[in-house]
């Protein structure tokens, strides 16, 4: 919730980290970041790529690698994994292979992964950040892209501190992933985390993967140097905080070090909650001894696919900011940043937009303020997980439509909205029902003298129930006249508007002077 309102009610500061790159000591960093490729079946086989199974149930023979099962590559792994080197403006390989990186772990049953060492499906691609889209404080930066590899993800290893046991889950083995390798382009946080950020929009965009780091679909390791010396790698880094946290520690170590005198050894480390600690250095590395795949064919691409993959891109996530910034949308620069990286609320939009704007005619200002503000703005306010299929967008577009046409005040409005956000049972009802529910409609039948006596009765009785807010505003605290209105919006249930209690209350108060 606290992210929600950060994110669309602010737009944070560049140096929200609290690191500063010092300038004699130049930092350079490169990501290796591991993406799960949402697929239906696994890279090699037809069990399920499932997330949130119970344990071992997604495992065929292959995954749990039993001899004798051959690999098949599937093809819809290999479609996004294009889809992403594509958008990522990267030169899609026509010859790419296999090859199998060996090492022991429970988690691992084949004794190897296989991966792409030496011919990747895509090579030499680019991200751009711009100060216009990205939290970065130059103009731009161009990340390039060494190259994005198609691989097998590993099994879990789960400690079960209460039974002291070791479990393995294999269903995560043999999940797709991509693996994608950054140039040393990094010079600070805020280009990283821009990085990623963008790279998250952009996979959620495309849909080949949920895009979270929380729950591992995305994995980042990240490779530090200063002044031009040896890179150490950090292993593992599950957060956009633990990444900060981990440059910040493992940039001031390598600073530590050199004023010291002492090397920075390449080596590589991990994170342990305060600071980095070596896991292995460059000489007990692990041999992998690579060789290719013997089981698997080499994928050879045709040159037109990449094109045919290129022309059936949707637009990328910038060009949409670029389009709801401008005519018809308007949108704000930071709501229209808020759509786009969480695509229901996107679709929301333009459905709300198309009904209360186009066939309503009503203005652009409406649509965005009712949404942003007042629907979104109250999921936040009452502290609800934000699911806006509580609220089609239908029925917020009849809900702004009768304001705008006066048939419902904008409190009764908000009444609305709070009750369908906090009782999600109220679903079922028509905006009919609900202004019954809730005894929220406009005052109709009645005549003007009816009503205006009406009011009177309403304010008389406020009045002489806050006689010390009555004699603030005699004595120079004319605002105060604001919480007069607010009770009396609340007495009626918003039915009448504010501006007939505020000239009634001015009316009833001048008697007072
Ligand atoms: N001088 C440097 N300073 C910081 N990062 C560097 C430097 N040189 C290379 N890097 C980064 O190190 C990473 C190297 O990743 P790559 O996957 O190619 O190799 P690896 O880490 O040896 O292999 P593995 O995938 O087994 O971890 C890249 O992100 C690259 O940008
Ligand atoms: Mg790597
Ligand atoms: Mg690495």
């Amino acid at each position: 919730m606290i992210t929600l309102k950060r994110l669309i009610h602010s737009s944070r500061s560049v140096c929200s980290s609290g690191f500063k790159v010092d300038p004699n000591y130049k930092l350079k960093c490169g990501l290796e970041i591991h993406t799960q490729l949402k697929t239906k079946y696994k890279l090699f086989s037809l069990s399920s790529s499932k997330f949130d199974s119970e344990p071992n149930t997604n495992v065929s023979y292959f995954d749990c690698g039993l001899p004798g099962t051959l690999p098949k590559l599937n093809p819809e792994a290999l479609y996004l994994a294009l889809k992403t080197a594509v958008a990522l403006n990267s030169d899609v390989q026509s010859f790419s292979t296999f090859d199998r990186k060996h090492y022991f772990y429970p988690d691992q049953p084949q004794g190897f992964q296989i991966t792409q060492r030496y011919h990747p499906i895509a090579r030499n691609g680019y991200l751009e950040l711009n100060s216009k889209f990205d939290d970065i404080t130059e103009d731009s930066k161009t990340i390039n892209i060494e190259q994005i590899q198609i691989e097998q993800d590993t099994g879990k290893t789960n400690y079960d501190k209460y039974d002291k046991l070791i479990k393995i889950d294999l269903n995560r083995s043999n999940v797709p992933l991509i693996e994608l390798v950054t140039k040393p382009d990094f010079e600070n946080m805020s280009q990283i985390r821009a990085f990623i950020k963008k790279y998250q929009t952009l996979v959620k965009h495309l849909d080949v993967c949920t895009g979270d780091l929380e729950t591992g679909a995305i994995r980042i390791d990240l490779n530090v140097s200063i002044n031009g010396g040896n890179r150490v790698e950090v292993k593992n880094l599950g957060s956009s905080s633990e990444l900060a946290s981990a440059l910040k520690s493992e940039y001031h170590r390598q600073i530590q070090l050199t004023k010291e005198n002492f090397p920075v050894i390449q080596e590589t480390r991990g994170w342990n909650g305060k600071e980095t600690v070596r896991l292995r250095s460059k000489e007990d590395a692990v041999e992998y001894r690579y060789v290719p795949d013997s089981e698997l064919p080499f994928i050879n691409l045709d040159p037109e696919i990449s094109r045919e993959i290129a022309a059936a891109l949707p637009d990328l996530p910038d060009a949409i900011i670029t389009k709801l910034i401008s005519e018809p949308y308007n949108l704000e620069l930071k709501h229209a940043k808020f759509f786009i990286a969480n695509k229901d609320i996107l679709n929301y939009y333009y459905d709300l937009f198309q009904i209360v704007v186009i066939d309503a005619g009503k203005d652009h200002k409406v649509a965005n303020n009712w949404l942003v503000h007042e629907l979104i703005g109250a999921f936040s306010k009452f502290e609800v997980p934000l699911d806006i299929s509580l609220i089609p967008p239908t029925k917020l577009g009849e809900i702004i439509i009768m304001v705008s046409n006066d048939e419902l005040t904008t409190t009764s409005a908000k009444l609305l909205l709070s009750q369908l956000v906090k009782s999600p049972d109220d679903k079922e009802l028509t905006i009919q029902e609900l202004i019954e529910k809730y005894d929220v409609g406009k005052i109709k039948d009645i005549t003007e003298n009816e009503l205006s006596e009406a009011v009177e009765e309403v304010c008389v009785y406020i009045i002489a129930n806050n006689q010390d807010v009555i004699e603030k505003i005699v004595t120079g605290k004319p605002k105060s006249i604001n919480y007069l209105i607010g009770l009396a919006m609340k007495e009626t249930n918003g039915k009448v508007n504010s501006n007939v209690f505020e000239s009634k209350f001015k009316e009833l108060i001048a008697d007072y002077k």
